[in-house]
């Protein structure tokens, strides 16, 4: 009998931090890889899959389908925190680190804001296959005052035909970068006219938040040419006096909305306000006005354009493009 068998060895230092290093490394941003990456080839090719599983999905398997960025020159991808709904704002200017490639498991997490809860007990007789007949406590969510989808009650479940609005992005999707406007969003199949495309989702912030950040990111834009993604929808109450003001901020926690450029014919997307009757505010719904091809991208009006002169320069391209985008007085 052999007695003198041999122990495994312990790994080196380097081994170790390399082992330990798959779960860190998900979760540091872009520079901080690239400067980890530099220190060791192990190192180097960990950061090399990750970097490949961002540009794969920008929404780090939040939606069921997942949204590549198409590589273009250096721009692998575009770092944000992804979220399917729209949270609470985040006072810090430091927003929290979130994983590429963890899954959403349903439980609201970083102060989110999930789909609309259904008010029980309202509704009836929506029409639905499972419905039909029965009772149904359907609990009706309106959207736009002209049109409905079905709550949380409704007997057919999450997939219900009439739930499309609450269930995330359904459509292929991909993030094209041009050269003039940055990333673009496009659809990645035909997208049949009137049907959701997603939700504008991020940040909700207070107006004087907004207002704060805007001379930030207009200063920005200036300088550094950086990108922001803060949209302002008006909402006439019905009194017709009052006006309610959204503040939605998906420059730095956002969903694959912030990615959708202006134009300044209308574009192909109309912004619907969808209003649960639980819900304090409305969510920012785009579907699509008119059929979609594959490969077009999408884009909706950010607002009047030329009201300012300094604004940005529009590179939208359509025959009616006043040369200036829309900006939003603070
Ligand atoms: C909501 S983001 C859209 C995504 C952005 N292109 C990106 O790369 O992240 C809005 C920003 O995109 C750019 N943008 C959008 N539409 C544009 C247009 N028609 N012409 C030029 N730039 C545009 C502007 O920099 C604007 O501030």
């Amino acid at each position: 009998m052999n007695t003198n068998r041999k122990k495994n060895p312990k790994p080196s230092p380097a081994v170790q931090f390399s082992d330990a290093a798959v779960y860190f490394l998900p979760y540091l941003r872009p520079t901080e890889l690239s400067a980890v990456s530099s220190t060791s080839k192990t190192l180097n090719l960990l950061s090399k899959s990750i970097t490949a599983a961002r540009s794969s999905d920008a929404s780090r398997t939040f939606e069921k389908l997942p949204v590549p960025f198409v590589i273009s020159d250096h721009h692998p991808y575009a770092y944000f925190i992804y979220t399917p709904f729209q949270v609470l704002t985040f006072l810090s200017d430091d927003p929290p680190r979130q994983p590429w490639g963890s899954g959403f498991d349903g439980r609201p997490g970083l102060g989110l804001v999930g789909p609309p809860a259904a008010v029980e007990g309202g509704g009836g007789g929506c029409g639905c296959e499972r419905c039909d007949g029965v009772v149904c406590s359907c609990s009706r969510v309106e959207v736009d005052g002209l049109r409905w989808e079905c709550g949380s009650g409704c007997g057919c479940g999450s997939e219900c035909g009439r739930r499309v609005g609450q269930r995330g992005v359904e459509v292929r999707l991909k993030i094209v970068r041009s050269g003039r406007k940055g990333w673009g969003l496009h659809a990645g199949e035909f997208i049949g006219g009137g049907e959701f495309v997603c939700e504008y989702a991020g940040e909700l912030l207070t107006t004087k938040e907004a207002r704060r950040r805007q001379l930030i990111y207009d200063k920005l834009a200036s300088t550094v040419k950086r990108t922001s993604a803060l949209l302002v929808v008006r909402e006439h109450l019905p009194s017709g006096n009052a006006c309610l003001r959204i503040n939605i901020d998906a420059t730095r926690i956002g969903n694959v909305a912030r990615f959708i450029n202006h134009s300044c014919d209308g574009g192909n997307l109309s912004t619907v306000l969808v209003r649960s009757s639980g819900a304090l505010l409305p969510r920012v719904c785009f579907f699509a006005s008119r059929d979609i091809l594959i490969d077009e991208e999408l884009t909706f009006s950010y607002g009047e354009a030329g009201l300012n002169p300094n604004g940005s320069k529009c590179f939208c391209g359509t025959s009616c493009c006043s040369g200036i985008m829309p900006s939003e007085p603070t």
